[in-house]
């Protein structure tokens, strides 16, 4: 388990000075007063609108709050300080002041900003795949590279493990025998049955956690099975806003009753097939990392080339030959961006 979690130093260092600037970024602009320090409460952010976000109270209440002009980035996910206002205005009943410091964000490239974050403080990335969808261990790759990127634990899991048959068990299980081998959790589950969803609640519990998987996996299914109140939730919270509609698109935090969170929201389920650059790629297959940098060549293509260490790993049986094949597909389609574009414009 240990090496699944394992930072390069590159990215150590990357989240380190990104938290470092956000925290001084929060607390330069801000200007206490010592009766306001003293109303200051802490919370948590569960959705961000516009100008505003809904804070839940360390009670359990959700409070709809203005920002300050000094918070340069808010998301769903983030810790706070604020103040409950005077009175309420527009059903506006409080007022965010600053921003913890992050211990991760998820974010995904913006043409407007370079990069824009739309959650944070998540602990766990859950890679849900699934028998059909026939199972692709190349997705789940850019899954795993994308994850690894954050530096946010992947797990992995096979939904619709009730439709594994002679014809397709023996390839799957392989597959994913190759990724527990490499230190990553993988749970078998199925919502048809309920076969793993005990064992998956124990392991949402304790962790801010994210669903994301290709389109028709069972993610919807799977986060009704957990959280049957679910529906219920989003109409109240459409109806109080008057924003309708936009509620349901942007990112929102939500308590599982065995304990644990999840956000959800469509930008999130397509996390892992933003654009990802070569560095990316080469950091995220996590096992490689001892033979980066060691080719006979600096611009190693890790195709063909004369002299490559990662092939030479293979060779030797030192790294699995599916995983060099899949790095090798992902590093080649960067160019064609047939899998990114339309998440990019
Ligand atoms: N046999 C079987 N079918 C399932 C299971 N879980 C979900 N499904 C079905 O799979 C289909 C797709 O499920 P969704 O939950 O909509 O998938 P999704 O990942 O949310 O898809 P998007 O919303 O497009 O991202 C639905 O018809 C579900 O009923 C399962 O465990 N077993
Ligand atoms: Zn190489």
């Amino acid at each position: 388990m240990a090496k699944a979690k394992k930072l390069t130093k590159g990215q150590a260092r990357q989240i380190k000075a990104n938290q470092s600037k956000k925290l001084r970024k929060s607390t330069e602009k801000v200007q206490w007063q010592d009766d306001e320090l003293a109303a200051a409460e802490t919370g948590t952010v569960i959705s961000r609108f516009g100008q505003h976000a809904d804070v839940e109270s360390s009670d359990g209440e959700i409070f709809r709050c203005n920002l300050r002009r000094s918070i340069t980035s808010l998301v769903c996910g983030d810790k706070v300080l604020w103040r409950k206002g005077k009175e309420t205005q527009h059903s506006i009943s409080g007022v965010i002041e600053a921003v913890h410091e992050r211990d991760s964000v998820l974010s995904r490239p913006d043409v407007y900003d370079g990069v824009k974050h739309i959650a944070a403080n998540i602990s766990q990335i859950l890679i849900v795949s699934s028998v059909l969808p026939a199972f692709n261990a190349d997705i789940i790759d850019r899954y795993l590279v994308a994850a690894e990127q954050t530096g946010i634990t992947p797990v992995i899991l096979l939904n619709k493990v009730d439709l594994l048959d002679d014809s397709n068990r023996e390839a799957i299980e392989n597959q994913l025998n190759i990724y527990r081998k490499i230190g990553y959790q993988v749970t078998y589950m199925s919502n048809e049955t309920g076969e793993g969803i005990a064992e998956l609640k124990l392991q949402l519990s304790q962790h801010t956690s994210v669903f994301v998987g290709q389109s028709g996996v069972g993610k919807s299914t799977l986060t009704n099975t957990l959280m049957p109140e679910l529906g219920v939730v989003t109409k109240i919270v459409s109806e109080n806003s008057g924003l309708g509609q936009h509620t349901t698109t942007v990112a929102r935090l939500y308590h599982f009753e065995q304990g644990g969170d999840l956000i959800d929201s469509p930008g999130i389920r397509e996390f892992g097939l933003w654009h990802l650059s070569p560095e990316q790629v080469s950091n995220g297959f996590i096992e490689f990392d001892e033979y980066l940098g060691t080719c006979k060549f600096r611009d190693c293509k890790h195709q063909n080339d004369p002299g490559c260490a990662l092939i030479a790993a293979r060779d030797e049986g030192k790294i699995f030959p599916e995983r060099l094949a899949s790095f090798q597909k992902i590093l080649a389609s960067l160019g064609d961006n047939t899998l990114t574009s339309r998440f990019n414009d």
